[in-house]
């Protein structure tokens, strides 16, 4: 099964609540991509998103955070794939401009979802 993975930096301007938090829907906007890429890379189009089974906010996302996303597809049907998807968290600013690697990446959101593409 396919695995695509994105790697995003969470600028600053997107901080939406207290702590500098990023709203959840970010998150839900990242997974789009993925599942784009993954459409164009088994079907040469970029899809349409029909529904998510399951969103599970486990760890906030912050602004200044280095991401890591990605999309696994768990379930290919005639023009639906089902796909699972993570944010991990990989780097996180400390003070100021300093940042460090995460030893161990945080698991910040999950999802499962299912796109559509169209009729061959
Ligand atoms: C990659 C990211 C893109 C985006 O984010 S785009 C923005 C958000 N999405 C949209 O705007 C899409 C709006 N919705 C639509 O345009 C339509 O609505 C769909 C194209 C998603 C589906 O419409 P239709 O093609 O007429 O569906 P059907 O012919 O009834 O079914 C085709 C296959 O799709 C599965 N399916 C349909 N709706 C859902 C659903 N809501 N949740 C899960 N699966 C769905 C069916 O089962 C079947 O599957 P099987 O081909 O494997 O047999």
């Amino acid at each position: 099964m396919i695995t695509v993975t994105h790697r995003r930096y969470v600028p600053y301007a997107h901080a939406h609540y207290a702590g500098n938090l990023v709203d959840g829907a970010y998150s839900l906007g990242l997974f789009g991509d993925v599942a784009t890429e993954i459409c164009i890379r088994l079907d040469g189009d970029e899809g349409l998103f029909a529904s998510y089974d399951d969103v599970q906010f486990k760890a906030p996302v912050r602004a200044g955070d280095m991401l890591e996303i990605t999309g696994t597809v768990v379930k290919m049907g005639t023009r639906s794939r089902k796909i699972d998807f993570e944010v991990r968290v990989v780097c996180r600013g400390t003070e100021g401009s300093a940042a460090a690697v995460l030893g161990e990446p945080i698991v910040a959101t999950t999802a499962t979802g299912t796109v559509v593409v169209p009729p061959k």
